[in-house]
């Protein structure tokens, strides 16, 4: 548990959760002033498929970690996007969860394409499928295991469930309010990850839903969409906020604007604009998701980032601060040395099958040095692509704000500044998703959206060096 500051007896707080890929993160914040006064986290278990009872069980040691829920009055949930959570209609999961990053509805996206259309879909969803998305999961599940899709009665997404779950409802015998799938509720901006949802409208697009499973989808009960200054009523008197996905709710904790670009680099890496206007993407490149506060988020999500980190330092024996040493000893272009970090198949580009490569070995390059930066460098020329992606849609880039696990990382930091052609902002250490689900429990519960300050802890000037993204670029298929 970490206390940052001591709770007063008159103070009102409200919680943020971060259910992410890896790992459950709460915060607890002062309404007022949005201080952090308590936070805790919980790991997740590894896999690309996760019985949802595992998130279940973290978050409730995460909220013991940070002392409890004792004067909170609001709890906004989010979490990882576009997972499957299918439900019968006793409220049980069906199956494990399929995850974002389980590449197996590789070929059911491709499908859905073939039998939609890529612009019809961007032009309902904003979103063209990919593995990674909620309808892809779907039709997988239809096509792997009639069986299971026959039984679902719900969908629900990773923080949809949790939001259900902490509101008390859940199968009869594990639940005090019992399986009422109707009382599921989500937001705009995790909606939009589904690939079956109009964000523009606000509106479930249940036809696609029903060509993904393939049959009539009306009876299937999806979430209700609530927006960012709603609420509902939780156990022990503690409202519910509508959650957001984490892309969102990172946006909403680091107070993203317009011109700021965020880039995290967790699990996965994603690159992010707030925008008033929606993005539709025919390419499937960059996904036109909602926004957390009523805009868009048109956004570029790689599956490689902070474990590519994470798996080169490994390999080179050392920790995180001896990793960033070592890639800062390093000149950028590592020497000519290349990663293309595909380790686990890639979303953008879309590449599901593919798998990493090391190039430009010589006996000068292939020093440790230039390994910890190539990978690093690897790892942000793929945003840095993303982001061209995003501004070709005529979205201005006027800074990057990089937050993430890896952006704890000095070379990282460094190093994107010679990379993305705008200066980098790194927000002081925290944990954003949960901060900005804190921001949302804030706003559902007093009706407007808090202006709490956002430190900062790094500027970092513009500092391109060409020679990252060119040498990339000739590696790229
Ligand atoms: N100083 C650091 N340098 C590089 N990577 C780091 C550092 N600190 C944490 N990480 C990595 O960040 C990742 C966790 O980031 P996080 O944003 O919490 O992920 P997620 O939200 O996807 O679960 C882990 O892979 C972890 O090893
Ligand atoms: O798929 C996406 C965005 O489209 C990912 O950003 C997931 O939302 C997982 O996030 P992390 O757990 O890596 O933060």
């Amino acid at each position: 548990m970490a206390t940052d500051t001591a709770v007063t007896s008159t103070q009102t707080l409200v919680a943020g959760v971060d259910s992410s890929t890896q790992s459950c993160k709460v915060v607890i914040r002062d309404l007022s002033s949005g201080a952090v006064i308590r936070s805790g986290r919980a790991a997740h278990p590894d896999g690309t498929e996760v019985d949802p009872a595992a998130w279940w069980e973290a978050l409730q040691s995460a909220i013991s970690d940070a002392g409890g829920l004792d004067g909170v009055a609001a709890v906004g949930v989010g979490g990882q996007q576009h997972g499957l959570v299918a439900l019968d209609s006793d409220g049980h999961v069906i199956r494990p969860a399929l995850l974002w990053n389980d590449t197996r509805s590789a070929d059911a996206a491709a499908a859905l394409i073939s039998e939609i259309g890529a612009e019809e879909y961007a032009r309902r969803t904003g979103v063209v499928p990919v593995a990674s998305f909620t309808a892809s999961k779907v039709r997988w599940v239809a096509d792997a295991e009639p069986e299971n899709a026959a039984r679902i009665a719900a969908i629900a997404l990773p923080h949809d469930w949790l939001s259900w779950r902490l509101r008390g409802y859940g199968p009869a015998d594990e639940s005090p309010l019992g399986p009422v799938l109707d009382e599921l509720i989500t937001d705009r901006s995790d909606a939009s990850g589904t690939a079956y949802f109009d964000s523009t409208r606000g509106e479930y697009d249940r036809e696609l839903l029903g060509v993904a499973l393939r049959r009539d989808a009306s009876d299937v009960v999806l979430p209700r969409v609530l927006g960012p200054a709603e609420h509902v009523p939780g156990q022990n008197g503690i409202l519910v906020t509508a959650g957001a996905g984490d892309n969102a709710a990172a946006a909403l904790g680091m107070g993203a604007g317009s011109g700021d670009i965020g880039v995290s680099i967790g699990t996965s890496g994603t690159v992010f604009a707030v925008t008033d206007v929606a993005v539709a993407d025919p390419s499937g490149t960059v996904a036109g998701f909602a926004d957390a506060a009523g805009g868009f988020l048109p956004l570029v999500a790689t599956l490689n980032a902070a474990r590519v980190l994470d798996a080169t330092a490994s390999l080179l024996g050392v920790d995180h601060g001896e990793f960033s040493r070592l890639a800062l000893a390093a000149e950028p272009g590592a020497g000519g040395l290349v990663l293309q970090p595909w380790f686990e198949g890639e979303r953008t580009p879309n590449l599901p099958d593919a798998t990493a490569s090391l190039f430009g070995m010589t006996l000068l390059s292939t020093s440790r040095e230039n390994l910890a930066r190539a990978a690093i460098e690897g790892v942000l020329c793929g945003l840095a692509d993303g982001l061209d992606r995003i501004r070709a849609h005529g979205v201005r880039a006027e800074r990057i704000l990089l937050v993430g696990g890896a952006a704890q990382s000095e070379a990282v930091a460094r190093i994107a500044a010679q990379v993305f052609d705008a200066p980098v902002v790194v927000p002081a250490p925290g944990e954003y998703v949960a901060l900005g689900a804190a921001v949302q429990a804030a706003w559902g519960l007093r009706g407007t959206a808090p202006d709490w300050p956002v430190e900062i802890t790094a500027r970092l000037e513009r500092d391109t060096r060409p020679i990252i993204r060119e040498q990339y670029a000739t590696r790229l298929p």
